[in-house]
């Protein structure tokens, strides 16, 4: 149960700013979904949530600035699945997720039967209870990424930032896990931001969207309201048609180049 309050926030890399003037208020529970083209700075603004890049403005969470937490306290009100994470070779599954419960265990940093009860039960909701023993080079890309999604949610944290966490899984193991997500909030009240590519998915999940280009929020609200043609066409500068699910929800459809098809 957390709320998280971004106010003026702007980032970059050795003085460049690539995301100005990012404002967004997310109530507890709630799921934001930061969209854009390829380099506009979703990761980045991911990034300045944490604090892990250079930048101005503020993060609040539940009401306190993120950039005074102690590292630890960080951690356990943030859960961070990075898009690229560096992955330790030598480390099991297990090994890897219980990382993940290193904010919460004590002072000899010894896991308990909690933190490994957890641990278990994240690997079962994940599909990879199977794997839990073997090494991380050894996995496939979607077993991998689903591994360090279960790492963030052994954390526990209130608020889960997740960069891009379908990326290389199969149709059904990215609807498994964004399920498991949306679950969580409503069980829990964990709130999400998460950046997705998959516009119709991300339609699906997120109550509210924010789309970027150039570092910039270009366009703000409900996915009906943010996943129109016109809009996604302008900024994307894609062909696109927005059709609309049995449910009402959006379906963003790319739409091919008039031209001579090759017949078989
Ligand atoms: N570590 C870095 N050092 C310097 N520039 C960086 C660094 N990381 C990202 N950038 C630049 O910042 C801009 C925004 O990158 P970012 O990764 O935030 O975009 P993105 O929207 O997440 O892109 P994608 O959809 O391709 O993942 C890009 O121009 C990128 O080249």
């Amino acid at each position: 149960m957390s709320t998280v309050e971004i106010d003026g926030l702007s980032a970059g890399y050795r003085g460049r700013t690539v995301v100005s003037e990012v404002s967004a208020g997310i109530g507890s529970g709630g799921w934001l979904g930061v969209i854009g083209p390829n380099g506009s700075g979703k990761s980045t603004l991911l990034k300045a949530v944490l604090g892990l890049v250079e930048h101005t403005g503020r993060v609040l969470v539940d009401g306190r600035a993120v950039s005074g937490l102690r590292h630890r306290d960080r951690a356990r009100a943030l859960g961070y699945a990075p898009q690229l994470p560096q992955l330790p070779v030598g480390l099991t599954v297990t090994d890897y997720v219980l990382l993940g419960r290193s904010p919460h265990t004590g002072l000899l940093g010894r896991e308990t039967g909690a933190d490994l009860d957890v641990v278990a039960e994240v690997l079962d909701r994940l599909d990879l209870t199977r794997m839990a023993d073997r090494k991380l080079p050894t996995l496939s890309g979607g077993e991998r990424q689903r591994a360090v999604l279960a790492r963030a949610l052994a954390q526990r944290a209130g608020v889960l930032l997740l960069d891009e966490p379908t990326t290389g899984l199969d149709v059904g193991h990215a609807q498994e896990l964004l399920d498991l997500v949306d679950r969580l909030r409503h069980e829990r009240g964990t709130t999400v931001v998460s950046t997705l590519h998959d516009l119709t998915v991300a339609g699906q999940y997120a109550e509210r969207l924010l789309l970027l280009n150039g570092g910039v929020v270009t366009a703000e609200g409900t996915p009906e309201e943010v996943l129109t043609a016109d809009t996604l066409e302008k900024h994307y500068t894609a062909r696109i048609s927005v059709l609309s699910a049995p449910d009402g929800s959006p379906v963003v459809a790319p739409v091919r180049a008039a031209g001579p098809r090759q017949e078989s």
